[in-house]
Protein backbone atom coordinates (compact mmCIF):
# COMPACT_ATOMS: atom_id res chain seq x y z
CA UNK A 1 0.00 0.00 0.00
CA UNK A 2 1.20 3.60 -0.94
CA UNK A 3 1.88 5.59 2.02
CA UNK A 4 1.53 9.12 0.14
CA UNK A 5 -1.33 11.13 1.49
CA UNK A 6 -4.09 13.63 1.00
CA UNK A 7 -1.58 15.85 3.25
CA UNK A 8 1.23 15.00 1.03
CA UNK A 9 -0.38 16.00 -2.24
CA UNK A 10 -1.69 19.41 -0.13
CA UNK A 11 2.07 20.26 0.81
CA UNK A 12 3.27 19.92 -3.09
CA UNK A 13 0.30 22.08 -4.41
CA UNK A 14 0.89 24.43 -2.17
CA UNK A 15 4.94 24.71 -2.65
CA UNK A 16 4.00 24.47 -6.42
CA UNK A 17 1.66 27.72 -6.19
CA UNK A 18 3.91 29.64 -4.96
CA UNK A 19 6.78 28.54 -6.91
CA UNK A 20 6.98 31.02 -9.36
CA UNK A 21 7.80 28.05 -11.76
CA UNK A 22 6.52 29.06 -15.33
CA UNK A 23 6.62 24.85 -15.75
CA UNK A 24 4.24 24.12 -13.52
CA UNK A 25 1.00 22.99 -14.31
CA UNK A 26 -0.48 23.66 -10.72
CA UNK A 27 1.07 26.90 -10.87
CA UNK A 28 -0.30 27.78 -14.70
CA UNK A 29 -3.94 26.24 -13.55
CA UNK A 30 -3.92 28.45 -10.72
CA UNK A 31 -2.66 31.89 -12.22
CA UNK A 32 -6.37 31.46 -14.31
CA UNK A 33 -8.05 31.70 -11.31
CA UNK A 34 -10.58 29.75 -8.84
CA UNK A 35 -13.48 29.71 -11.34
CA UNK A 36 -11.33 27.92 -13.89
CA UNK A 37 -10.26 25.46 -11.15
CA UNK A 38 -13.41 24.73 -10.21
CA UNK A 39 -14.41 24.08 -13.44
CA UNK A 40 -11.34 21.84 -14.27
CA UNK A 41 -11.83 19.84 -11.15
CA UNK A 42 -15.92 19.66 -12.24
CA UNK A 43 -14.96 18.50 -15.73
CA UNK A 44 -13.13 15.57 -13.56
CA UNK A 45 -15.50 14.85 -11.77
CA UNK A 46 -17.86 13.94 -14.80
CA UNK A 47 -14.67 11.37 -16.34
CA UNK A 48 -14.43 9.99 -12.79
CA UNK A 49 -18.57 9.43 -13.26
CA UNK A 50 -18.93 8.43 -16.54
CA UNK A 51 -15.47 5.42 -16.03
CA UNK A 52 -17.90 4.46 -12.45
CA UNK A 53 -20.87 3.98 -14.99
CA UNK A 54 -19.13 2.05 -17.46
CA UNK A 55 -17.58 -0.21 -14.92
CA UNK A 56 -14.49 0.70 -16.00
CA UNK A 57 -12.09 0.52 -12.39
CA UNK A 58 -8.73 1.04 -14.03
CA UNK A 59 -10.44 4.10 -15.70
CA UNK A 60 -11.92 4.85 -12.05
CA UNK A 61 -8.83 4.62 -10.17
CA UNK A 62 -7.07 6.92 -13.01
CA UNK A 63 -10.26 10.16 -13.26
CA UNK A 64 -10.40 9.60 -9.19
CA UNK A 65 -6.51 10.49 -9.19
CA UNK A 66 -7.55 13.77 -11.47
CA UNK A 67 -10.34 14.45 -9.84
CA UNK A 68 -8.59 14.55 -5.74
CA UNK A 69 -5.59 16.57 -7.44
CA UNK A 70 -8.06 19.47 -8.98
CA UNK A 71 -9.78 19.46 -5.87
CA UNK A 72 -7.07 19.86 -3.82
CA UNK A 73 -5.68 22.70 -6.07
CA UNK A 74 -9.31 24.08 -5.89
CA UNK A 75 -8.92 24.30 -1.86
CA UNK A 76 -5.60 26.44 -2.63
CA UNK A 77 -7.51 28.85 -5.05
CA UNK A 78 -10.20 29.42 -2.60
CA UNK A 79 -7.55 29.03 0.54
CA UNK A 80 -9.35 26.50 2.46
CA UNK A 81 -6.98 23.95 4.33
CA UNK A 82 -7.66 20.43 4.13
CA UNK A 83 -7.89 20.33 7.60
CA UNK A 84 -11.35 22.40 7.63
CA UNK A 85 -12.68 19.76 5.53
CA UNK A 86 -11.97 16.83 7.35
CA UNK A 87 -13.30 18.64 10.86
CA UNK A 88 -16.54 18.89 8.86
CA UNK A 89 -16.43 15.36 7.97
CA UNK A 90 -15.51 14.50 11.54
CA UNK A 91 -18.56 16.86 13.25
CA UNK A 92 -20.51 15.19 10.81
CA UNK A 93 -19.68 11.51 13.03
CA UNK A 94 -20.91 13.23 15.76
CA UNK A 95 -18.02 11.38 17.48
CA UNK A 96 -14.83 13.10 18.32
CA UNK A 97 -11.32 10.87 17.89
CA UNK A 98 -11.31 10.13 21.64
CA UNK A 99 -15.48 9.46 21.87
CA UNK A 100 -14.37 6.76 19.19
CA UNK A 101 -11.51 5.51 20.80
CA UNK A 102 -13.39 5.05 24.02
CA UNK A 103 -16.39 3.13 22.16
CA UNK A 104 -13.66 0.34 20.94
CA UNK A 105 -13.55 -2.52 22.69
CA UNK A 106 -11.10 -3.15 24.24
CA UNK A 107 -8.35 -5.74 22.27
N1 LIG B 1 -1.17 14.99 -9.35
C1 LIG B 1 -0.96 15.81 -10.24
C2 LIG B 1 -1.75 15.84 -11.44
N2 LIG B 1 -2.80 15.10 -11.85
C3 LIG B 1 -3.14 15.58 -13.05
N3 LIG B 1 -2.33 16.61 -13.41
C4 LIG B 1 -2.33 17.38 -14.64
O1 LIG B 1 -3.63 17.75 -14.94
C5 LIG B 1 -3.71 18.01 -16.34
C6 LIG B 1 -5.05 17.54 -16.80
O2 LIG B 1 -4.95 17.17 -18.14
P1 LIG B 1 -6.06 17.60 -19.18
O3 LIG B 1 -5.70 16.95 -20.48
O4 LIG B 1 -7.43 17.33 -18.62
O5 LIG B 1 -5.90 19.15 -19.24
P2 LIG B 1 -4.88 20.00 -20.11
O6 LIG B 1 -5.35 19.97 -21.52
O7 LIG B 1 -3.45 19.58 -19.87
O8 LIG B 1 -5.08 21.43 -19.45
P3 LIG B 1 -6.35 22.40 -19.52
O9 LIG B 1 -6.01 23.42 -20.57
O10 LIG B 1 -7.59 21.61 -19.85
O11 LIG B 1 -6.42 23.00 -18.14
C7 LIG B 1 -2.50 17.31 -17.00
O12 LIG B 1 -1.61 18.29 -17.49
C8 LIG B 1 -1.89 16.55 -15.84
O13 LIG B 1 -0.48 16.51 -15.88
C9 LIG B 1 -1.46 16.79 -12.42
N4 LIG B 1 -0.48 17.73 -12.28
C10 LIG B 1 0.27 17.69 -11.15
N5 LIG B 1 0.05 16.77 -10.14
C11 LIG B 1 0.89 16.79 -8.91
O14 LIG B 1 1.40 18.10 -8.72
C12 LIG B 1 2.81 18.05 -8.67
C13 LIG B 1 3.40 19.33 -9.21
O15 LIG B 1 3.13 19.44 -10.60
P4 LIG B 1 3.55 20.76 -11.35
O16 LIG B 1 2.74 21.85 -10.78
O17 LIG B 1 3.26 20.52 -12.81
O18 LIG B 1 5.01 20.96 -11.09
C14 LIG B 1 3.22 16.81 -9.43
O19 LIG B 1 4.48 16.33 -9.03
C15 LIG B 1 2.11 15.86 -9.00
O20 LIG B 1 2.40 15.38 -7.69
Amino acid sequence: MSDFTLPDLVAIVHARATSGDPGSYTAKLLAKGPARVAKKFGEEAVEAVIAAVEGDNAALTSEAADMLYHFVVLLEARGIPLDAVMAELAGRTGRTGLEEKASRPPE
